[in-house]
């Protein structure tokens, strides 16, 4: 086992606010973790430290074994594939789908000067197939639904071939079949052992794909739970992190959750 995230007694301070409180978490490469928590939790300040975007206020931690802080960080994020909403706005609308995928291999979000070989056209064609995009490889960007883009920004995030995939809210906004294509492809990535260690956000354990491993519990900055999914998804902790009795049920691989 190769641990790609390690952080220890991590705390984030802005102002007199704290949005991490004392977060130790460590991630294999063998793991899909889930992360959950209620609005304002500190879910995506979290995938901030992790994309080695952010640094903590105190403690450590590392991301593919380098120090933040002791690293270039330019050179560690090209390694992460991400996937978030404040990344997809910087994608310029008129670029094609091709284009926005392909674009990651250099890091940037538009095509301007950097050189691409045909091994790059056919691994974006290949990530586009792999979610179900074939078809829209030379559209506009800015002309695709909301559960298109959700798609190919997935498929963005692992063109670069990352030891990590981060993916922050990948299902928000998208409607019953939209969500369930994505989740089955996200499965499909999850149960391959070739792909790299997988850290989800999501606001609801509906969109937990089968064959994630590992869930965190978070709650005001803090971890309530966190470890495997089988074990750690429960009522119990689920009512702790959103302060009210929840009723949780398990099928198949799949969750609901409900008031109780
Ligand atoms: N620069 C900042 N200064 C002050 N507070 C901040 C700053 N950035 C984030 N916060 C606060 O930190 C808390 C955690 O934010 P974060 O975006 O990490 O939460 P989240 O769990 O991803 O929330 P959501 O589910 O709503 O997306 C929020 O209360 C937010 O207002």
């Amino acid at each position: 086992m190769t641990e790609v995230l390690g952080f220890e007694g991590v705390r984030v301070r802005r102002g007199d606010n704290e949005i991490l409180r004392d977060v130790s978490w460590s991630v294999a490469d063998s793991d899909r973790w889930v992360i959950l928590g209620p609005n304002g939790a500190g879910k995506t300040t979290l995938m901030q430290i992790a994309s080695a975007r952010m640094f903590p206020t105190e403690g450590s931690a590392t991301v593919l074994g380098e120090h933040l802080g002791d690293t270039d960080t330019r050179e560690l994020r090209v390694r992460v594939g991400l996937s978030s909403a404040a990344l997809a706005e910087r994608i310029p609308p008129h670029e094609t789908v091709r284009n926005v995928v392909m674009t990651a291999a250099h890091g940037v979000t538009g095509r301007w000067q950097e050189e691409y070989d045909s091994f790059d056209e056919d691994r974006a064609d290949a990530l586009l197939w792999a979610f179900g995009m074939e078809g829209f490889a030379d559209r506009e960007f800015g002309t695709l639904s909301e559960g298109e883009r959700k798609r190919v920004q997935v498929a963005r995030s692992l063109m670069p071939d990352p030891e990590v995939l981060l993916l922050d809210e990948p299902a928000a906004g998208l409607d019953l079949g939209g969500r369930e294509e994505l989740l089955s492809a996200l499965s499909e990535l999850a149960g391959d052992r070739r792909s790299p260690a997988i850290v989800m956000v999501t606001h609801h354990v509906e969109e937990i794909p089968v064959g994630f491993t590992h869930v965190m519990l978070l709650r005001g900055g803090e971890i309530v739970a966190a470890g495997p999914i089988e074990e750690t998804l429960t009522a119990e902790a689920l009512s702790q992190t959103y302060g009210m009795p929840v009723e949780l049920v398990a099928s198949g691989g799949r969750y609901a959750a409900r008031r109780a």
